[in-house]
């Protein structure tokens, strides 16, 4: 059994349920502990995981979240940056799945966050269980 930290940004409260418990529910279902961590919004995702990550208290990581096209490029900044930290952090050995979605409505949102549609918060803990069992693999 391993540790796994979720780490979501709470910007939709409703979508964000869906999304944790898609997550909430892969990771137990490999046999594996869940906590979960809310920070203000993805951007302060990746920084979350680092600070987590230098604990040595979790052994792999979920980043869930939301981002929804608005009328500025924030949304570049938000989608791109969150994503562009995260793969950082994954290049460097940390165990992440990305199940933050970037989307241009509630509708493409909800179809992504249900766990019996397209369930990306299932997806992206699978992945998180995937890389660590890689780490695994190539340790030592
Ligand atoms: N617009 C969305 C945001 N924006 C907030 C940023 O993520 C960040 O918290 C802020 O810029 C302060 O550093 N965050 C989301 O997760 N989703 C959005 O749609
Ligand atoms: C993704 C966003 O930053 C968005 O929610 C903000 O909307 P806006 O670009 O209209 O400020």
């Amino acid at each position: 059994m391993a540790n796994f930290l979720i780490v979501e940004a709470r910007f939709y409260d409703h979508l964000n349920d869906m999304l944790v418990a898609g997550a909430t529910a892969a990771l137990e279902a490999a046999g594996h502990s869940v906590e979960v961590l809310t920070v203000p919004g993805a951007l302060e995702i990746p920084g979350a995981i680092s600070m987590a990550a230098d604990s040595g208290r979790y052994d792999g990581f979920v980043a869930i979240g939301v981002v929804i096209r608005g009328e500025t490029y924030h949304f570049e900044i938000v989608a791109g940056e969150s994503a562009r930290g995260i793969m950082a952090l994954t290049m460097d050995g940390i165990a992440i799945g990305n199940g933050i979605i970037t989307v241009e409505n509630e509708e493409q949102a909800l179809a992504r966050a249900d766990a019996n549609r397209k369930d990306k918060g299932g997806e992206a803990a699978k992945a998180a269980i995937a890389l660590l069992e890689l780490q695994g693999r190539f340790a030592g």
